[in-house]
């Protein structure tokens, strides 16, 4: 085991923020509320006006925004529109800023900065973070408490670039990092988000479509409200999540209907269907132990090869966190 082992330099004092929705205004307030100073655009106007009364300095446009060259610039709009403002940023963007983002498909993301001409100062990033709520007046400092959040790297990921997201997120923002590659955080994030958000929209598809409708909403309990509690997302969000991560999504839901159907065969040939039950039952039991926050050996990303050391970590299991004043990067062993 490695035990020791710490980058140092990697301070971030002033934060951009490109669109203060609950995710980008949650970002900022708690920046501000950390001393960092931040600064943001916003599309319209009430929100960066609501943000400019709560500490953070507005710009009215992304340009402006890039002039005042933040040790890094967050971009936070909703997916739609990311393609859009990431070619914005890489017409203005200078100095040492490095840009990350905070959308929930990393493989799309990346493929933009990098027709964009920005990878040398891009880490994707995908706070694990949010509500079915939106919008900057739904935004708060809290839900970033303890956050996982995803980091990406890639074969010519910049180093001091991914230290500097590392040190924003294990920092002020209070978050753990774990890293991928983009297309296996899209994997992932298929299976514990963007699939969960389809099935708690056809739970609600299923009743609605019901000839007992009416009796069968005026019954439903806590099992209908926790399984369904995310379909209160905007539709078009979801919708969004679930087109840019099409290619991880449609397996997992072919894998699904797989499952499903075989359940259904089961119960209607009267035949044993406990294995269904013992199996997700074990997975959710290894979800409530899972303490991967806890580092079992740190490295150090000194040497030639720590992308590919981050990345072949990645595998087992990996976790980046943070001392106050240096970012550690620690790997985490999968027991065998
Ligand atoms: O808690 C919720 O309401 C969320 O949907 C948050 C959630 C998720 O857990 O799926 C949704 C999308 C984000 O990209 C990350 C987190």
């Amino acid at each position: 085991m490695v035990t020791a082992a710490a980058v140092t330099g990697a301070t971030v004092r002033r934060v951009g923020v490109v669109s203060l929705g609950l995710i980008g205004g949650s970002v900022a307030r708690r920046l501000v509320a950390e001393g960092v100073e931040v600064h943001a655009w916003n599309p319209s106007a009430p929100a960066l006006e609501a943000a400019e009364r709560d500490g953070v300095v507005p710009h009215a446009s992304i340009a402006s925004l890039c002039a005042a060259e933040p040790d890094v610039l967050l971009l936070a709009p909703p997916l739609r529109a990311m393609a859009d403002v990431i070619g914005e940023v890489a017409a203005h963007v200078r100095g040492a800023t490095v840009v990350t983002d905070a959308g929930s498909v990393k493989v799309a993301v990346t493929d933009a900065a990098r027709g964009a001409g920005l990878s040398a100062r891009f880490v994707g990033a995908h706070p694990m973070a949010g509500t079915e709520q939106a919008g900057y007046e739904a935004s708060d400092a809290r839900i970033l408490d303890g956050a996982r959040w995803a980091l990406t790297v890639e074969p010519d990921t910049d180093r001091d670039a991914f230290l500097r997201v590392a040190a924003l997120v294990t920092g002020p923002l209070g978050g753990v990092v774990r890293v991928a590659t983009p297309a296996v955080h899209d994997a992932a994030v298929a299976l514990v988000s963007h699939v969960p958000h389809v099935f708690a929209t056809d739970l609600l598809g299923l009743v609605g479509g019901a000839d007992v409708r009416d009796l069968a909403l005026a019954l439903a309990a806590g099992s209908f409200r926790d399984g369904t509690r995310v379909a209160g997302t905007h539709p078009r969000r979801t919708e969004a999540m679930v087109v840019d991560n099409a290619a991880a999504v449609v397996p997992v839901l072919r894998r699904a209907v797989a499952d499903l159907t075989a359940l259904a065969d089961a119960l209607e040939a009267g035949e044993p269907v406990g294995e269904f039950f013992d199996a997700a039952a074990e997975v959710r039991a290894s979800m409530r132990l899972a303490a991967p926050e806890d580092p079992a050996a740190t490295v150090t990303l000194d040497g030639d090869g720590w992308r590919e050391e981050l990345l072949d970590a990645t595998r087992t299991g990996l976790v980046v966190g943070a001392d106050t004043a240096t970012v550690s990067v620690r790997v985490t062993h999968a027991p065998a």
